[in-house]
């Protein structure tokens, strides 16, 4: 399967509410410009490839609510990020004297090296402008970060800004990347290794998963929810009556008296047509495993399912966790071990009170 990108870098755009963070994102993912604002709920992302210094980068980048309320929601993502872009406006000395207050948080919850960058946006609205660009460029250089006056109107300088803050990431993590990456001299589009399909769920696999979601739900009995959603479209492996999945759980596959310390669902299509609704809203929300973002199924004989989309779930014991608020927070492949989300869960359990 050819590789889609060489690296995958996590972005964040901060800023108060209404300063066009969700804007800028819109006009470089999608090229649109959205006229009404809509409050960002909690966090939202988009992806977008960029080609930068011979390296495809897939960027992921995070729209957070500016909102106050939202915000021990929104520093939980600050730690995953590796580029930070602190956004204000300049029509609104306000969400310019609050760029300071942002800075502090990027200090205190953000990663040692991420990268940022300060943006002035909505610089089409000159007429009403109360921020100077020399008041920016200063702010910025005092605190050593690149300065871009943008406007997601007019699409003034947002492609240059990301590619920008892209170049930096890059820069900050070379060392890491020199050793995960191809040589300069080797073709970055080479192919990459075919795996071996592993379509076969042994029954070890199985019986790992089911314990470990057991493990997982009595570990955390009044504050984690597992729901469960049988599915019969891989290698049709589900293919008991929905009154018989209980029994086939506690005397076949795990077997050995077997019980879900959680709730199963009747089954349900997660790709196709049919798909389930949770499913079209997780899949639309997380479109690729975190830890697998590239691995599609290789053998067309299971795919059972029309039509077939780039963001469906591969195979049984794909994993989606949901954060306390209900958004979408992570998409975990076949191949990562249920119980070694555990680390995730605690980090949002963090984030919420009893
Ligand atoms: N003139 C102009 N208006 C803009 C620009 N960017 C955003 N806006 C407008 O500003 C308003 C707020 O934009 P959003 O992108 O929703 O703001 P946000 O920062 O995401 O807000 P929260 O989600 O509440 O944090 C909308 O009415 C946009 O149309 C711009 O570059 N120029």
């Amino acid at each position: 399967m050819a590789k889609q990108y060489d690296v995958l870098f996590r972005l964040l755009l901060l800023g108060d509410s209404g300063v066009g963070k969700t804007c800028l994102l819109c006009r470089l993912t999608d090229n649109e410009f959205l006229s009404p604002h809509i409050s960002t709920i909690g966090v939202d992302f988009k992806m977008k490839t960029l080609e930068v210094n011979g390296f495809k980068v897939r960027i992921q980048i995070w729209d957070t609510a500016g909102q106050e309320r939202y915000q021990t929601i929104t520093k939980q993502y600050y730690r995953r990020a590796q580029g930070i872009f602190i956004v204000y406006d300049i029509t609104s000395s306000v969400s310019f004297q609050h760029i300071m207050k942002w800075i502090s948080d990027v200090d205190e919850y953000a990663p040692h090296l991420v990268q940022k960058i300060l943006i002035g946006n909505k610089n089409d609205e000159e007429h009403q402008r109360q921020v100077t660009t020399e008041q920016g460029n200063k702010l910025a250089k005092s605190y050593g970060m690149d300065f871009f006056e943008t406007s997601a109107f007019t699409n003034y300088n947002i492609t240059e800004a990301f590619t920008r803050m892209t170049e930096l990431v890059l820069k900050a993590n070379r060392k890491e990347l020199d050793s995960t990456l191809p040589s300069d001299n080797d073709d970055l589009n080479t192919t990459e290794t075919e795996q071996e399909p592993e379509y076969n769920t042994c029954s070890c696999t199985t019986t790992r998963d089911y314990s470990q979601l057991n493990q997982l739900q009595s570990r955390y009995p009044h504050r984690l929810v597992v729901l469960a959603f049988p599915c019969n479209q891989f290698g049709y492996q589900e293919n008991c009556r929905n009154g018989e999945i209980l029994n086939s759980l506690k005397h076949v596959r795990p077997g050995g008296g077997y019980e879900p310390s959680f709730t199963v669902f009747e089954k349900c299509d997660v790709n196709g047509a049919n798909t389930h609704p949770v499913f079209a809203y997780l899949k639309d929300k997380l479109p690729y495993p975190d830890d697998d973002p590239v691995s599609l199924m290789q053998d067309p004989k299971f795919l059972v399912w029309s039509p077939i989309s780039r963001t469906d779930i591969s195979w049984n014991f794909e994993k989606f966790l949901i954060g306390p608020e209900g958004e979408p927070f992570k998409r975990y492949s076949k191949n990562f071990e249920t119980i070694n989300i555990e680390p995730d869960i605690q980090r949002l359990l963090r984030l919420t009170k009893n």
